[in-house]
């Protein structure tokens, strides 16, 4: 048992080079513009409802903050990304399509798009793929992971916009960075979390640091 762990670590750190890293890039909020697209189709489906500017949004929860506006807004948030065309229409966000495929192509790097899909399922998770094989081409089909708990997953970097991710693995192996979005950029500054303030800040620098 000891010579496989061995041979499983010398894999991903090899002797002559640098060690191998594993990035985890989140969906929603991080290469997809979920929040944009949402408010776009809300104000179209409910032009007479009262809706929340971007930058007024505060909290990981769309449907929450809808709902303490007036309740049964709740319902009318989650009818939007429930319904068909939703998430294959969501616009990149900036900069997030040319930097995954420059991530994906370093030496010593693998990248996978690791996503939550909605409980219902009729249309999320097909559009999901069909998303990343129209943005970031049909390779990446092969780099898609789909899980509601990212916490047993098993990586050196997770970057994703939501604040608190938690799940069965208490000691998640990835360090997670946060990917500001409007909901989360007046959360104040952490000692313990880094952030990636958006595909235009640093995000090699980032990489090269958990590759010491
Ligand atoms: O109010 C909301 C806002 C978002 N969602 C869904 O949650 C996931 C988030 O996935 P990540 O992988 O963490 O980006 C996504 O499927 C959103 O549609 C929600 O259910 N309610
Ligand atoms: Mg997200």
């Amino acid at each position: 048992l000891s010579s496989v762990t061995f041979s499983f670590k010398s894999e991903r750190r090899p002797k002559h080079g640098k060690k191998r890293l594993r990035v985890l890039v989140d969906m929603d909020g991080v290469i997809a513009d979920f929040e944009g697209g949402f408010l776009k189709k809300f104000r179209a489906r409910y032009p007479n409802e009262p809706y929340i500017t971007l930058e007024d949004r505060r909290g990981f929860w769309v449907s929450t903050q809808y709902g303490h506006l007036r309740s049964d807004l709740c319902e009318k948030a989650i009818s939007i990304w429930e319904t068909k065309n939703f998430f294959i229409d969501l616009e990149p966000l900036p900069g997030a399509v040319v930097a995954v495929k420059e991530m994906s192509k370093l030496e010593n790097t693998d990248v996978f798009i690791c996503t939550s899909p909605i409980n219902n399922y009729n249309h999320c998770p097909y559009e999901k793929y069909a998303w990343i094989e129209k943005h970031l081409g049909c390779e990446f089909l092969e780099k898609v992971i789909l899980t509601r708990d990212k916490t047993v997953v098993c990586a050196d970097l997770l970057i994703d916009d939501k604040p608190d991710i938690s799940g069965a693995e208490p000691h998640p192996a990835w360090e997670h960075v946060l990917f500001t979005a409007c909901h989360n950029e007046h959360l104040p500054a952490c000692r313990w979390r880094r952030r990636l303030h958006s595909w235009q800040d640093d995000w090699r620098a980032l990489l090269d640091s958990k590759r010491q």
